[in-house]
């Protein structure tokens, strides 16, 4: 069977990467991914704005929306705290599967848990199944038009609290204009802007940070 391009991508960093080195893993795929094959990792420009933001934040309980092979999910799990936990949902089983090595290679598994499946079926489990009280922060990187549900979602389930932080990826490009729309005339959210390019691209991009404020 031929090879995906999400496999040469997980082949190149077990052959060129550091094991246990997650900033050498982040590296190595963004290294492939600007010189080789382009593929949708929230990448090194992008990727420093949502590092300033954690570092900033400094959260325990976080959530992702959109694993797709772990560079994000490695990237954020390198800068947080012993105690923490990333919890990342990943609708497509081969990328999941893709993102379990990613993650273990890179040996950031005790602050990762992959949750396979559809965003709108697992948000809602995730108090009683996955013990969660309320999430610090928030990564939305999966299908542009999930965005606006899976954030009412997350406030009907009581999932966010003052001061959660949710951050969008591609707010631009490919754009989630119902979800900016929504988020930026909501008086619970006090949002901020920052430009960027779509990843290993000169195309603009943005990201959006959205504060809940209770
Ligand atoms: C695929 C693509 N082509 C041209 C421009 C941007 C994209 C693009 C970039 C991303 O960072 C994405 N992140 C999550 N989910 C996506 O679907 C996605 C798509
Ligand atoms: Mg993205």
């Amino acid at each position: 069977m031929a090879q995906s391009k999400e496999e040469r991508i997980l082949n190149f960093v077990l052959q060129n990467a550091i094991k246990g080195d997650p900033q050498s893993v982040v590296d190595t795929i963004d290294k492939y991914c600007s010189q080789k094959e382009w593929a949708m990792n929230v990448g090194d420009e992008k990727g420093l704005i949502l590092d300033k933001i954690l570092e900033e934040t400094k959260p325990s309980a976080l959530l992702e929306l959109g694993t797709y092979c772990g560079y994000s999910a490695v990237r954020i799990a390198r800068l947080l705290k012993p105690s923490a936990c990333l919890l990342t949902i990943e609708f497509n089983p081969d990328f999941a599967a893709i993102a379990k090595q990613m993650i273990e290679f890179a040996g950031v598994q005790d602050k990762v848990k992959i949750l396979e499946g559809p965003s709108e079926t697992i948000i809602p489990q995730l108090k009683k199944k996955h013990e969660v009280d309320t999430l610090d922060f928030v990564f939305l990187d999966h299908w542009k038009d999930r965005y606006l549900p899976d954030t009412i979602l997350l406030l009907e389930h009581g999932l966010l609290r003052k001061g959660s932080v949710i951050l969008a990826d591609n707010v631009v490009c490919p754009g989630a204009p119902d979800f900016i729309k929504y988020i930026r005339n909501n008086n619970s959210f006090e949002c901020t802007n920052y430009p960027s390019h779509v990843e290993y691209m000169k195309v603009k991009d943005a990201m959006e940070k959205a504060v809940f404020l209770g």
